[in-house]
């Protein structure tokens, strides 16, 4: 490792109005090295992510990279960055994203073809198993792919000398987030300075060499990665709750039957026999498996019940994991996105009751801890308390069913635990939820778990049964059908 750091942040301070989202970190990273960071949201990480990349200024402070202190209009040189919100304009191919971040060494002319080189190379070096074109609309992309584009257009320059990887995995599968560190630890060895922000703190531990744990705009303690736990890592940033044990919840929840029928969506035929899934009030159903595998179509079913093929409730109440295309109202302030929802409910023959709907708002602020408060405008936010939000909102409706997409992107692993005990007090009030998570491990909260694949349900889990091993071995399943 270089004696002289690569990258050397003192004493950044950088503020929003009244808050101050970087109060003086001091960092250090070096050539060859992955050093992860970690902390609650709103702790500051985008920001400084932000700021090394020369987007925004600090206030104060002092970041020098590979030499350079005043970084020009484009950014610190060799700096490049894959955002956590996506950076890439929607309304364009893939490879028209790929020309614009690249414009600088790109051909002017003719640049369709090098532009769709590049993409395809990049993706395939990175995440061998993709299906991305260079010609597909970034906007006609899931999430998971989207998030691939991200990651590779970021790495497509002449001159990288430090990736920084904001929260990259949130939307992988797992097989794509072992193809990212597999790349990852390739750049390392070839001397790039990789700083990677995550909530998921097995990866961060198994992939950093250091890790810094951010609170209140700072970096509080910097370890290295093989002398802390995750529990370490977790009391470091400020943690009250301890890490949930496997399968507490849904063993003690295991479900007897008995109750109504609330959801029933009719599944195609697997091996000459009907599917179906069903919930039932009161449950908290997984929609399981690798992702991409049907899930959120079974959710878009629900929501939108365009076939009329399927029953449930018609107070559903449904949560994106995508905030930036389906979630936030990036006009309006914390409490209106927050109570949007419950207005009609809250009002008194069609008049509405400001006190309650403050009141309303500002438990949920309380519960979740949102940082920034109700008057805050949305997008001041940071990701994982926008995401908050939205989880809020459709918690705080009076709907009997709630639809889970992907819900928790971005919440870091306090919250988290939070809302999964949310989760069970709300089911316990007799609502119905329909969950799907990218995250396996989350499905261990459900009672029962159905697992897809390839749209159709390829095995059905109950309580205890939900491990990770049951899930990919049902996710691998040589039924004839599944394998067409
Ligand atoms: N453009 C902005 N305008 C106003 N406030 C902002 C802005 N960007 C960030 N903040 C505030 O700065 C603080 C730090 O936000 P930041 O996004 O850096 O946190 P984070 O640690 O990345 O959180 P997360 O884990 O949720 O992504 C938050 O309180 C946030 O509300």
């Amino acid at each position: 490792m270089d004696s002289r750091p690569l990258v050397q942040v003192r004493q950044a301070v950088k503020t929003y109005g009244s808050t101050r989202a970087l109060s003086g970190v001091t960092l250090d990273v070096h050539s060859g090295e992955v050093v992860g960071i970690v902390g609650h949201n709103g702790a500051g990480k985008s920001t400084l992510m932000r700021v090394l990349s020369g987007l925004e200024g600090p206030d104060s402070g002092t970041i020098e990279i590979d030499g350079v202190t005043t970084p020009p209009g484009s950014g610190y040189p060799g700096v490049r960055m894959a955002y956590q919100e996506g950076s890439l304009a929607l309304e364009l191919t893939v490879k028209e994203n790929i020309f614009l971040s690249s414009a600088g060494w790109m051909p002017r002319w003719r640049w369709h073809g090098p532009a769709a080189e590049q993409a395809i190379a990049r993706l395939s070096e990175i995440f061998p198993n993709h299906s991305i074109r260079p010609a597909d609309y970034v906007d006609d992309l899931p999430l998971a792919d989207r998030q691939m584009v991200e990651i590779a257009r970021a790495t497509i320059t002449d001159d990288l000398r430090v990736l920084i990887l904001d929260e990259p995995t949130e939307s992988l599968s797992g097989g794509a987030v072992e193809h990212l560190y597999n790349y990852v630890r390739k750049v390392q060895d070839a001397g790039l300075a990789i700083i990677l922000v995550s909530h998921r703190l097995k990866e961060i531990l198994s992939v950093c060499d250091r890790v810094a744990v951010m609170k209140d705009g700072a970096v509080v303690k910097i370890y290295p990665a093989g002398d802390v736990s995750e529990q370490g890592l977790f009391d470091a940033m400020g943690g009250e709750v301890a890490v949930e044990e496997k399968n507490d919840v849904a063993e003690k929840y295991a479900f007897d039957g008995s109750r109504p029928v609330t959801v029933r969506i009719p599944m195609a035929m697997v091996d000459g026999r009907p599917t179906e899934i069903v919930a039932c009030e009161g449950e908290v159903i997984g929609l399981a498996g690798i992702a991409g595998q049907g899930q959120e179509k079974v959710l878009d079913r629900l929501w939108h019940r365009k076939r009329g093929d399927v029953e449930v409730s018609d107070k559903c109440a449904y949560v994106p994991g995508d905030r930036q295309r389906s979630g936030i109202l990036p006009i309006w302030n914390v409490a209106e996105n927050l109570s949007i929802t419950a207005l009609s409910r809250l009002a008194k023959r069609g008049i509405r009751q400001i006190d309650k709907e403050k009141l309303l708002v500002a438990e949920w602020v309380d519960l979740l801890n949102i940082r920034g408060g109700a008057e805050a405008e949305i997008t001041g936010l940071s990701g994982g308390n926008q995401q908050k939000v939205i989880v809020a909102r459709a918690f705080a409706s009076e709907a009997d069913t709630i639809l889970l997409d992907d819900p928790f992107r971005g919440v870091d692993v306090h919250t988290k635990v939070e809302l999964y005990q949310l989760i069970r007090t709300e089911a316990e009030k007799g609502r119905t939820i329909i969950w799907y998570s990218s995250e396996n491990s989350e499905m261990q909260h459900c009672d029962r778990a159905y697992v897809l694949r390839a749209g159709r349900v390829a095995g059905e889990l109950h309580g205890a049964e939900i491990t990770d091993e049951r899930m990919i071995a049902m996710s691998f399943a040589e039924s004839e059908e599944l394998t067409r």
